[in-house]
């Protein structure tokens, strides 16, 4: 029997104004405080101009906050970039690295993704690595090994269940609304497990959580949620609706 509890993040990529953020967040923390407790972790990641204003807002509630990016390194000259311990001094308890966005956007390799999820872990913060194949390499056969490559190249050293969450996004159903049937989703997330099975031993890899993302909805989340080896969900389009984000927090 699994102990894993799920993790339902939402990830607002680049959208919103202070007001926004705030409305955002003070919803989901009125929910929580009105509605019976989803069984599950809940964490906001806003863009980082809006970290400050949402850590604050939901300050004392179970909601985390969570920045979408660091740096490798702690601190110096790197214009625009922001510290993993700058994102832990604002509140952040985790930090996404490696989403396929910023693979593609900024050339991320594994290596730096990697060193990023390094960083994360050496601020205290928990790093949610992400993975996932494009449609060419699924088209192609590749999508297993595809992931696990990505999963032995971004892993940090010193993971363990506690410090690090994995993501697998499908690049192809990243905000396209063609979500991967239960049955993709669930071959890629038992071949990632087996993958930390050889990496980190079964004990850590049976407690590890695995996230799915890609068009996850309230219609569609239930189904995945129930799948053995998915243990949350990474929202992006629905988590800027507070309804939507609470729908799939009590699909879990
Ligand atoms: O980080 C979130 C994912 O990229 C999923 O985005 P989406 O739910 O809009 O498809």
């Amino acid at each position: 029997m699994t102990t894993r509890r799920k993790l339902i993040a939402g990830n607002w990529k680049m959208n919103g104004l202070k007001a926004d953020g705030l409305a955002l967040a003070r919803g989901i923390v009125d929910k929580l405080k009105t509605a019976p407790a989803p069984a599950c972790d809940l964490l906001v990641c806003p863009p980082t101009s809006l970290v400050a204003l949402v850590a604050e807002a939901v300050g004392g509630s179970a909601l985390a906050v969570g920045g979408q990016d660091c740096h490798a390194k702690a601190s110096g000259a790197h214009t625009g970039d922001t510290a993993a311990v700058a994102l832990a001094d604002l509140g952040c308890a985790y930090v996404i690295v490696g989403h396929s966005e910023r693979r593609t956007d900024h050339a991320e390799t594994d290596a730096v993704v990697k060193a990023k999820a390094e960083a994360a872990l050496a601020a205290g913060m928990i790093a949610i690595v992400c993975i996932g194949e494009t449609l060419a390499q699924r088209d192609a056969g590749q999508t297993i090994e595809i992931n696990r490559s990505q999963l032995r190249g971004s892993l940090p050293e010193g993971s363990n269940a506690t410090n690090t969450v994995i993501a697998y996004e499908p690049v192809w159903a990243i905000g396209t609304g063609r979500v991967a049937t239960p049955a993709q989703a669930q071959e890629v997330h038992a071949a990632i497990r087996a993958e930390l099975v050889q990496k980190l031993g079964a004990d850590t890899a049976g407690r590890m959580r695995i996230l799915y993302g890609g068009s996850m909805k309230p219609d569609n989340a239930k189904e995945l949620l129930a799948l053995p080896d998915v243990d949350g969900g990474l929202i992006g389009g629905a988590a800027l609706k507070v309804a939507d984000f609470w729908a799939i927090a009590e699909s879990c």
